[in-house]
C-alpha cells in the first residue's frame, strides 16, 4: 500500500504523503493489470470517508512500454474518438489526473516488492509504470456485497476481412486454434474455455443465449442454475445491444483488411478498428435483480497507434491464419460441437 494525498484544487492532484499533510491521507491498493496498464483502488486510513473526488473510482496508470502513448493524449484520443460511439451509460468513465513523480516511484518499488509474494503474474513480471505526469480515474465496476462482475473480452465480432470468401472459422477462434497448436507443440488438442464472439450478436436469440452461458458460466460457477438463467436472459435480450453498437463500429473502420496495404498506409480509421476488438466489456448487476441493476460499460478503449512493432505483429499474424489454412481447414478440430458459429452453420 502506498500512502497518498488528494487534492482538488487548484486542479485535481494525487500526489504521495508528506510529513504534516494537512489533507486526508488515502492508500492506493493494487488490484490488477493487463499487458499495458496497472489499476489501484483507493481506500481511507482508518475510518474517514474516502474524499468525494475519487469515491467509488479506480486509479490506472500505463506501464513503460514503447507502443504506449502518454495518459493525456490517450485521453484526449478518447474523449474525441471513441466517447461519441455509445451511449454514455454504456462507457467506463475517464477524468484526467495530475500526478507527481515521486509517486511513480513509489507505486514502482511496491510492483517489485508484489513479484516476491505472488500478488502479480509470472508474466507480468518486470512490467514498471511509466513516468507520466497523469493518471485516469475511472468508474469503478468492482462488485460489491451481493453484486457480480463479468469481465467479456468481445474481440472480433465481424469476419476479417482479410479472411477468405470459403472461411469456416471466424477470426477470433482461427487465431484462437493456431495458439492452442501452437502451444500443443503441433496437435489440434481442443482448449477449455474461449468462445466465439459471433454468437453473441447473432440475430437468432438462442445463439446469444447460448453464447452468454458458456461465459457466464465459466465465470461464475458458484451462481445457481436459475441466477444463470436470469442473467442469460438479460443478456440474449436486451443487454448484448451494446455489442452490435460494437460490430457496427469495428466494420466500419476496417472494410478492407490490412494484407493489401502497405505498412505506412495504415490509417487511423484501422488503428480504431483494432482499438475497438481489444476493448473489454464490463457486466455488472446485483444477483437478486440481474436485469433491474444491470450495469454494462465497455473499458479499455485505448487508441492503437500504429506503431511498426504492432502493424508487423497484425500483419504476420493475419498472414499466418490465411496462409496456414486456419480459416478454411476442414478437419474436425473440436469435437462434436464446435465452438465457432461459423463453422457450426457450415456443417
Ligand atoms: O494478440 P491478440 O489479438 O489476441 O490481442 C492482444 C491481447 O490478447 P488476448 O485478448 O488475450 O488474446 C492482449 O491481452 P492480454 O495481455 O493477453 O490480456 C493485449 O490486450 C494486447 O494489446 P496491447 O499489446 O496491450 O495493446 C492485444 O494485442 P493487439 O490487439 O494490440 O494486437
Ligand atoms: N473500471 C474498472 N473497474 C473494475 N475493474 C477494472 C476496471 N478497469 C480495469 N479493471 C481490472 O483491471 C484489469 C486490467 O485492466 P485493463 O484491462 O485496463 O488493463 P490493460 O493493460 O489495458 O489490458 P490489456 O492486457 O487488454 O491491454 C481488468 O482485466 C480488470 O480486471
Amino acid at each position: 500500500m502506498t500512502g497518498v494525498v488528494y487534492s482538488k484544487f487548484p486542479h485535481e492532484k494525487l500526489r504521495s504523503i508528506q510529513q504534516s499533510d494537512s489533507h486526508k491521507p488515502l492508500t492506493l491498493e493494487y488490484i490488477a493489470e493487463g499487458n499495458a496498464n496497472i489499476v489501484y483502488t483507493f481506500k481511507p486510513i482508518a475510518d474517514e470517508p474516502v474524499n468525494l473526488g475519487v469515491r467509488q473510482k479506480l486509479l490506472r496508470l500505463r506501464k513503460d512500454k514503447s507502443f504506449i502513448q502518454s495518459t493525456q493524449s490517450q485521453y484526449i484520443t478518447f474523449q474525441r474518438e471513441f466517447l461519441p460511439l455509445f451511449r454514455p451509460e454504456n462507457i467506463v468513465e475517464q477524468t484526467l489526473i495530475t500526478l507527481d513523480e515521486s509517486l511513480i516511484e513509489s507505486l514502482n518499488q511496491r510492483l517489485a516488492e508484489h513479484e516476491s509474494t505472488g500478488a502479480r503474474k509470472d508474466v507480468r513480471h518486470g512490467d514498471r509504470l511509466a513516468v507520466d505526469d497523469h493518471g485516469l480515474l475511472m468508474t469503478d465496476m468492482t462488485a460489491q456485497h451481493g453484486e457480480f462482475l463479468f469481465e467479456i473480452k468481445p474481440k472480433w465480432l465481424q469476419q476479417s476481412p482479410d479472411a477468405p470468401r470459403d472461411s469456416i472459422r471466424c477470426r477470433t477462434c482461427a487465431l484462437r486454434m493456431q495458439r492452442d497448436h501452437m502451444k500443443a507443440g503441433g496437435a489440434v488438442i481442443p482448449t477449455r474455455g474461449g468462445f466465439c464472439p459471433l454468437g453473441l450478436i447473432d440475430v437468432d436469440i438462442e445463439e446469444r443465449r447460448r453464447a452468454f452461458r458458456n461465459i457466464i458460466e465459466a465465470q461464475a460457477n458458484e451462481l445457481s442454475h436459475t441466477t444463470v438463467g436470469e442473467i442469460v436472459n438479460y443478456l440474449a435480450e436486451e443487454g448484448y445491444q451494446v455489442l452490435s453498437d460494437l460490430r457496427k463500429h469495428q466494420a466500419q473502420f476496417d472494410k478492407h483488411g490490412l494484407l493489401g496495404r502497405d505498412p505506412e498506409d495504415i490509417s487511423d480509421d484501422y488503428s480504431k478498428a483494432m482499438t475497438l476488438r481489444d476493448c473489454m466489456l464490463f457486466v455488472k448487476g446485483s444477483l437478486n435483480a440481474f436485469a433491474n441493476t444491470a450495469d454494462i460499460r465497455l473499458a479499455d478503449l485505448d487508441f492503437k497507434h500504429a506503431h511498426p512493432d504492432k502493424v508487423q505483429k497484425w500483419k504476420s499474424t493475419e498472414r499466418t491464419l490465411v496462409d496456414q489454412g486456419w480459416y478454411t481447414s476442414t478437419e474436425v478440430d473440436e469435437g462434436y460441437e464446435p465452438r465457432c458459429l461459423l463453422t457450426r452453420r457450415s456443417l
